[in-house]
């Protein structure tokens, strides 16, 4: 079994590959049962989720066994390990032969979940966000945030990368990792100037109250949320979701685990039937995107056990020489 750490990770993957290998999957599918998601109380730091994901390749669908794979990602997100200076998100994939079961690869979950993620927020801005989009604003900037920039700006020509964030020294490190790698990044103060002039509004913070006022949007933009992963979180405000078209990465999540897409639902801002398409639909062609230039996009994701099969099958494919 290989063991591969987040330097494998990054070595194995590109953001225009991932993107397109996320596509295929969403079209194509795959088994995942709803995620178990437990929360864990503790008596002197804020309570972790422990999140178990499981997922295989469809056989009954392909009719054949012979190329599939099994997986499963144990990831705990601890909003307490900020305070500790160390990212909210841990974990590792298991990626088993789905033949017999043998374990191939045991992958770094954390890394793999941060490409994942970001590609599968960067495809939807393939279907959602204005082809001329060119100044991306990322709001928070922890693990999750270069990825979502690098991934954004694999699919869209972005000019401009203004990043927000609670603790501004953290956008400030941000923005000058990412100007060394050519990005032309700036840490920014004035979060409201910043979302009436961003194209693309990318949002991974573990905010409980919404930071994205939909009141400032301005017509065009596309606006993806990756924060809120339960009930109780919120990114976005009534008024965002208002506004917009809104998607999501999968009906059975969203609706059930994000705050962002459960709390506009309970009090009927948003109605089911107003949740336009989820990924597989936009990438089967069964749902359109964006409809206009002016129409405002929103995408709501809490992540598919789907895409880490996927991601951990591109992983294990590159480097098992
Ligand atoms: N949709 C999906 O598939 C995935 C979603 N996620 C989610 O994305 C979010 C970010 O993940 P990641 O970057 O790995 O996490 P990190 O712990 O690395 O970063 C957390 C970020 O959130 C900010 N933050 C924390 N609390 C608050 C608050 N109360 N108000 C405003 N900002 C806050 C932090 O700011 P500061 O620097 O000030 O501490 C930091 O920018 C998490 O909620 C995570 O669960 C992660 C992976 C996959």
């Amino acid at each position: 079994m290989l063991t591969l750490s987040a330097a494998d990770v990054d070595r194995a993957l590109t953001f225009p590959g991932l993107v397109e290998t996320l596509r295929t999957a969403f079209r194509d599918g795959a088994v995942q049962p709803v995620r178990h998601h437990h929360h864990v109380e503790k008596p002197d730091t804020p309570a972790s989720t422990l999140l178990l994901m499981p997922a295989w390749s469809d056989f009954m669908a392909s009719g054949s066994s012979a190329k599939g794979h099994m997986g499963v990602k144990i990831v705990t997100v601890s909003p307490g390990n900020n305070a500790l200076g160390k990212p909210a998100v841990m974990g590792v994939y298991l990626l088993l032969n789905g033949v017999t079961g043998e374990p191939e690869a045991l992958i770094d979950g954390q890394r793999l979940t941060q490409w994942r993620t970001a590609c599968a927020s960067a495809l939807a801005a393939t279907y959602l966000a204005r082809e001329d989009a060119s100044h991306l604003l990322v709001i928070g900037a922890g693990a999750m945030a270069p990825f979502l920039a690098r991934a954004h700006a694999a699919v869209r020509p972005i000019q401009k990368i203004s990043i927000w964030n609670r603790t501004p020294a953290n956008a400030e490190k941000l923005a000058a990792e990412l100007r060394a790698e050519g990005f032309d990044a700036a840490a920014a103060s004035d979060l409201d100037g910043e979302l009436a002039t961003a194209d693309i509004v990318s949002s991974a913070t573990i905010s409980p109250t919404p930071l994205v006022k939909g009141v400032l949007l301005k017509p065009g933009t596309h606006v993806d949320l990756v924060g809120g992963f339960t009930p109780d979180l919120r990114e976005s405000d009534d008024e965002a979701i208002r506004r917009s078209r809104v998607f999501v990465d999968t009906r059975a999540g969203a609706t059930k685990e994000a705050g962002d897409i459960v709390q506009p639902l309970a009090s009927g801002v948003l109605k089911t039937d107003d949740i336009v398409a989820e990924l597989a639909e936009l990438t089967r062609g069964q749902k359109k995107g964006r409809e206009s230039a002016d129409e405002i996009t929103l995408f709501k994701s809490v992540g598919a056990a789907l895409e880490d099969l996927a991601a951990g099958i591109a992983v294990y494919r590159a480097l098992k020489g």
